[in-house]
């Protein structure tokens, strides 16, 4: 049999609801109830790193979380991890520990939409079906997976769509890359892993700010301003902005800060393929980076790994 460790950092699964006070973090040591449920599995062990809503995840306790993950990953008699996480900032996290850890053992998130003690609570079932993954042989050198409501998606692709359905965690452009199954576990297909980013505390600040008809640079000015060291934009339609943003565009790259756009479709990716102002060959030209098929968070993530890198502009490009 695996063996699987289990890691809690907090999130509506370690959390309790109560008539008056609302949903609030428990003891987490109560999420040790679950144990006896994994044994058919795996053999299991559980560590409480942290205990937060997931609002008050940072870069920092992704960094503390990603150090222990890779401890852990390069014992040889633990064959995979399972993370516990809120669901608000779940798919940063994972993102995080995807770009970072080189191992190719199972890393695996999940979480919970209903607390502990409120009908129908998700939590326990998602956390079997998180061990059940991570215990499967097919689910090495996929990269971080997040494993909901009988669905695994890749840490790249998944977000958070829905503020309360348990099926909130969709992958828009591809869908899940598996199933399960009360019998069995279905993977359908293969994943392309990028080159892991080194495991380093990210200091960086990055600025994400979301384009709207009639937008002007004002609020890029403002992140120049406050010594912002990178700044993701998340564009319009295939890749473009209202022109009023560009001036403060020019003068962040001019201060070499790059400047990297995703769009805020949430399917398919961003293109240099219009040719009027504002468009995408233009923000090509001037020295914009194009983010692919990331989302505006996940793109902050990982700007913030590459900064650490002191990487030129075009070397940052390759990154993305
Ligand atoms: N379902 C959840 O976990 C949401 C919660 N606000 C959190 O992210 O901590």
């Amino acid at each position: 049999m695996k063996q699987i460790v289990i890691i809690t950092t907090g999130g509506t699964i370690a959390m309790a609801e109560s008539k008056e006070n609302g949903v609030k973090p428990q003891d987490p040591s109560a999420l040790q109830s679950v144990l006896p449920l994994l044994a058919p599995y795996a053999h299991t062990h559980m560590e409480h790193l942290l205990n937060l809503p997931s609002p008050h995840m940072t870069p920092n306790e992704m960094y503390l979380l990603a150090k222990r993950v890779a401890e852990l990953l390069d014992q040889s008699e633990i064959d995979g991890v399972v993370i516990t996480h809120g669901t608000d900032t779940l798919e940063e996290t994972a993102y995080f520990l995807d770009l970072v850890i080189q191992s190719n053992k199972p890393v695996v998130v999940t979480g919970a939409m209903r607390s502990q003690n409120e009908l129908g609570a998700d939590g326990p079932y998602n956390l079997v079906n998180a061990v059940r993954v991570a215990a499967h042989d097919q689910a090495s050198g996929l990269g971080t997976l997040v494993v909901f409501n009988d669905e695994i998606h890749t840490a790249r692709e998944v977000t958070k769509t829905h503020t309360s359905n348990v099926a909130t965690f969709q992958s828009p452009s591809l869908g899940p890359i598996g199933h399960l199954s009360k019998k069995d576990i279905r993977f359908y297909r293969k994943v392309i892993r990028k080159q892991p980013l080194p495991l380093v505390k990210p200091t960086a600040k990055v600025a994400l700010i979301k384009a709207a008809a009639g937008m002007d640079d004002s609020m890029i000015k403002w992140a120049i301003q406050q010594q912002y060291h990178g700044i993701v934009i998340e564009a319009l339609g295939l890749g473009n902005l209202p022109p009023a943003m560009l001036p403060g565009i020019s003068q962040a790259l001019k201060q070499d800060i790059p400047v990297v756009l995703v769009s805020r479709c949430y399917n398919g990716v961003v293109q240099d393929i219009y040719a009027y102002e504002g468009g995408g060959k233009q923000l090509k030209e001037m020295g914009v980076i194009f983010g692919g098929e990331l989302n505006g968070q996940k793109a902050r993530i990982k700007l913030m790994l590459a900064l650490q890198l002191k990487l030129s502009i075009d070397e940052l490009q390759k990154v993305f």
